[in-house]
């Protein structure tokens, strides 16, 4: 992608958005919305698909929605149910002698996190998605294809709701994750623009890392340089070295006053613990632990 150019730093997440690549990516995904398409941000974790959802939902005015995806997510949940019973009682004794109550049982329903949505045009940030299961995620093949709800099992009169024009999806995934894991994936990426996110460059996650922790620039270049390093160690895509690992070393060090220094045992021990996981995930089975080990050790002494 392309750097972030010029002698002005980057301070905020507004800036990091400025920059051109996201300023594109950000003007394309905002056009396929309002022409009626979801789009999908995949690429690896933590690389800043929510944040970047999330972004772009806010601008378009419409009340947000965030939904997380995971094998728990029910129809009810995003549709709604007749959750209880209501119960009105009426004593009345207004002679002493005569006692007469009234009772009257209804059952309520609770609307589900979509119902809303659909209803009144909200912006759904769909996170992971290819987490919930295939009859989940089958609510949003009939959202996207007929433009409907469907209120499947609900006992309710009517049998579906219509979608309000302004309701838009975006969704994001982690390729990682959804390679054969449900085929009704793949009927919903059909319907979807799905646009691969790239890794920031090392001055905007340094950005971002200082603007989160409140590190000095200096620091927060230092950390992000170290893990960047290692993820260039990584056999395969699927770690999850990125931002996030490098916010959280930030966060350590700044709180406990570790000096950010390659021969400071406390700090060598940070970079370890955190990294040390995330890059085995993404190397050679053949590799030791203790091997992997003495290779972050390597990077980390560089700082
Ligand atoms: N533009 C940004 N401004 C500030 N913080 C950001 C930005 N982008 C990402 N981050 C931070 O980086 C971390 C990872 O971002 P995010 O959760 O958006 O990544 P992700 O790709 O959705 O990860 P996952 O796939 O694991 O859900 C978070 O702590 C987030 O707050």
């Amino acid at each position: 992608m392309t750097s972030l150019t010029g002698s002005i730093k980057p301070q905020s997440q507004q800036d990091v958005y400025n920059d051109p690549y996201f300023k594109s990516l950000i003007k394309r995904s905002l056009r396929y919305l309002s022409t009626g398409y979801p789009v999908h941000f995949t690429g690896p974790s933590g690389i800043g698909k929510t944040t970047l959802a999330l972004h772009i939902a806010k601008q378009r005015k419409r009340p947000v929605l965030l939904i997380n995806g995971n094998k728990d997510l029910s129809n009810e949940d995003l549709i709604g149910a007749y959750t209880g019973y209501r119960r009105k009682k009426l004593n009345d004794n207004f002679v002493r002698t005569v006692h007469k109550i009234e009772e009257n049982i209804s059952e309520e329903w609770v609307n589900g996190r979509l119902y809303e949505a659909v209803k009144e045009g909200y912006t759904v940030v769909y996170d992971e998605f290819t987490r919930s299961q295939p009859e989940t995620n089958n609510l949003f093949l009939s959202i996207l294809e007929e433009k409907i709800l469907p209120l499947y099992g609900t006992k309710r009169t009517e049998s579906f709701i219509d979608v309000h024009p302004d309701f838009s999806i975006i969704f994001t995934s982690n390729p990682a994750e959804y390679a054969g894991v449900y085929q009704s994936q793949d009927a919903l990426l059909d319907r979807m623009v799905t646009l691969p996110v790239e890794y920031m460059d090392e001055e905007a996650e340094t950005a971002i890392v200082m603007k989160k922790t409140k590190i000095s620039e200096k620091k927060a270049s230092a950390i992000v340089g170290f893990v960047n390093r290692v993820r260039g160690l990584c056999e395969n895509d699927v770690a999850s070295l990125s931002l996030r690992s490098s916010i959280m070393i930030a966060q350590v060090v700044e709180r406990y006053n570790i000096k950010v220094k390659g021969d400071n045992s406390e700090f060598q021990d940070v970079c370890t613990d955190i990294t040390l996981f995330p890059l085995q995930a993404c190397s050679d089975e053949t590799e030791s632990l203790e091997e992997l080990k003495e290779k972050i050790l390597v990077e980390c002494k560089e700082v």
